[in-house]
């Protein structure tokens, strides 16, 4: 495998030597003429798309007609569900919502087969300042609540970054962001949840009520009832973030940095780490604060600034530096580049040029980009490129950094520290206590000659299972279903699922999530 993948002409010049279907001349446009596809036709879609979507959903607050109808929306699930049961409990059910809109790399096969249930709640409900919760339905994005909370100067304390992650599909799977290790992960800012079970009753669970069930949705990906509304609680927002970049040279100095600033430094709201290689990396740390220092105020989301990750990778070598951002271009500081997977899909998108005249129209809808993208560009992803998010114990990140060097040499890695508190559930504690995790998320072009897209995800997991970490099941799982029940404990699951009748009614997790499958 060629050693070229800097600037993402990499995946281009590997499936130039690997990809048989490269040969035919149309495969060769798709791969190296994407972004004229993505450019031309993908950001002006995507533009309009997300036009209509803001202007729907401002409408509809100004209106606030949706808590009226969310009422009458949850009956609707009811009576499908109703009709299901009706008609035998034949197949088993999950959400119509069209695999192409997820936010994972691909398509869930099971749609096709299951019976499919209309979930169409989109809508903010209700902000109780009092309270300090915000209730939600599940389809309402990470992009649309930071829209509509920000101006009132609240929060989610855990706003996960990519615009169009929903706040059902972050319960039901999972959520993380560089305030996790306060936070703890997205299920532990959640209130309660109302779900319509499998016998179509609807049922609303929290740590008081229904205590067991609360503990067992996360992570169980629609397999034990339909997800109707969420409460979630909210902190005050304050205008900007203060973020001080720290360089770090060597892998240990990288990680005694990150674990000091992530145990020791209580004060530190956000902590997020880029290993931009093996030992060079820039540890982040931020705050809320409302006020900035004159000349240090950098507004990232403009449309000709840099890639964020570019940004970072400048400081380091440097002195420590300080600047402040408005606190929603933060929360959404990855979305421009899409992490760094932009580069292989628009490789120039970052120079100058590019930015003043088009950078407006970025990012491209990560839906749009899945509903377009075709068997060749899949199969070119398929066999060189790694998707992963790993939990690991914050005590294991060394060796796991080292795991992923030898595995797959991606970079930049993405650090991001989380709770994990003691509780029933998918997720135990190994220890029996809360404990510090650390997700090490790696999205690229494998730069070893060893890489093989099912053997080396399968020795990765196996590391993860052996210091008892954790994946996050977006990306391909390629574990077997007894490697899946070790990492993830099921006896309160298995609980529920024979409490709320759910056999005949849902998959179990593992049937949804396994590179099986999906696909
Ligand atoms: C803080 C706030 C929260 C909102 N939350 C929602 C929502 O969850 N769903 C939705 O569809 N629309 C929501 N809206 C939109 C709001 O309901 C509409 O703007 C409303 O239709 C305007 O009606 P009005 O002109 O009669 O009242 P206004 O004169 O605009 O409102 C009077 C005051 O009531 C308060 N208020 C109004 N609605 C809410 C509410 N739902 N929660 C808390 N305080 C409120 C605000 O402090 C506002 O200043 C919210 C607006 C605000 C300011
Ligand atoms: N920063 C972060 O934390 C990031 C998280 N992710 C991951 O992305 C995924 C979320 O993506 P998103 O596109 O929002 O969600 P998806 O549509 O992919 O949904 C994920 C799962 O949740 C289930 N689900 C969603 N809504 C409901 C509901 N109302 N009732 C019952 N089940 C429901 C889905 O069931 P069904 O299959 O029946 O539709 C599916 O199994 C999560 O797995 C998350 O971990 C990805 C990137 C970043
Ligand atoms: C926990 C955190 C922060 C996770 C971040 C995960 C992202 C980097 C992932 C989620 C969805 C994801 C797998 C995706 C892709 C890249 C990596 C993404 C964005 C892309 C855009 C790569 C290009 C592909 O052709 C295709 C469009 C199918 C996918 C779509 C999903």
């Amino acid at each position: 495998m060629s050693n070229k993948t800097k600037n993402g002409h990499g995946v281009q010049e590997e499936i130039h030597h690997k990809n048989p279907a490269e040969k035919s001349w149309l495969a060769y446009i798709l791969i190296h003429y994407r972004w004229v596809f993505v450019c031309f036709f993908l950001l002006p879609l995507s533009l309009v798309y997300d036009i209509y979507h803001l202007a729907r959903s401002w409408v509809i607050f100004k209106l606030n007609s949706a808590p009226k109808k969310h009422d009458e929306r949850v009956k609707f699930v009811q009576q499908q569900v109703r009709e299901w049961n009706q008609q035998g409990r034949s197949t088993p059910m999950c959400t119509a919502r069209p695999g192409w809109q997820t936010i994972s790399f691909r398509q869930p096969k099971y749609k096709k087969t299951l019976f499919n249930v209309k979930v169409n709640l989109m809508d903010v409900l209700e902000i109780d300042t009092e309270k300090k919760t915000v209730r939600v339905e599940p389809l309402v994005s990470m992009g649309q609540l930071s829209a509509t909370l920000n101006p009132l100067g609240w929060t989610i304390p855990i706003l996960p970054e990519m615009d169009d992650l929903t706040v059902g599909g972050l319960i039901m799977g999972t959520g993380i962001e560089t305030s996790s290790h306060k936070h703890g992960l997205f299920q532990h800012i959640c209130v309660s949840y109302e779900l319509v079970m499998a016998d179509g009753s609807a049922v609303k669970c929290s740590k008081e009520e229904n205590s067991d069930l609360y503990y067992a949705i996360p992570w169980s990906y629609g397999t034990l009832g339909f997800l109707t509304a969420v409460e979630i609680k909210i902190i005050p927002a304050l205008q900007f973030v203060r973020l001080e970049y720290q360089s770090v040279s060597s892998l240990d100095e990288a990680c005694r940095v990150f674990q000091e600033q992530t145990l020791k430094d209580e004060n530190n709201q956000f902590v997020e780490g880029l290993m931009f290689s093996l030992n060079r990396g820039v540890i982040m740390t931020a705050n809320m604060v409302n006020s900035a220092e004159p000349g240090k105020l950098n507004v990232i989301s403009r449309w000709y600034k840099p890639w964020f990750f570019k940004h970072v990778e400048s400081f380091w070598g440097q002195e420590p530096h300080v600047e402040y951002i408005p606190t929603r271009d933060y929360f959404h500081r990855h979305s421009r580049s899409i992490f760094w997977e932009i580069q292989d899909i628009i490789p120039f998108g970052n120079h100058p040029v590019f930015r003043y005249l088009f950078g407006w129209m970025v990012p491209p809808k990560v839906s749009l980009l899945k509903l377009t993208q075709g068997e060749t560009v899949k199969e070119l992803y398929e066999n060189n490129h790694f998707i992963q998010d790993m939990l690991v114990p914050m005590t294991t990140l060394k060796d796991a950094l080292l795991c992923f060097e030898k595995e797959v040499k991606i970079y930049p890695v993405w650090l991001c520290p989380f709770k994990l508190p003691m509780a029933p559930g998918m997720l135990r504690s190994p220890s029996g206590k809360q404990e510090m995790y650390v997700d090490i998320g790696t999205y690229g072009v494998p730069k070893v000659n060893n890489f093989h897209p099912v053997e080396t995800t399968r020795r990765v997991e196996s590391f993860v299972r052996s210091v008892n970490g954790f994946q996050m099941l977006y990306a391909d799982s390629y574990m077997t279903e007894a490697e899946f029940h070790s990492m993830f404990d099921h006896t309160l699951y298995n609980q529920m699922r024979k409490k709320y009748d759910c056999d005949k009614a849902f998959p179990r997790v593992y049937g949804k999530v396994s590179r099986a499958a999906r696909d």
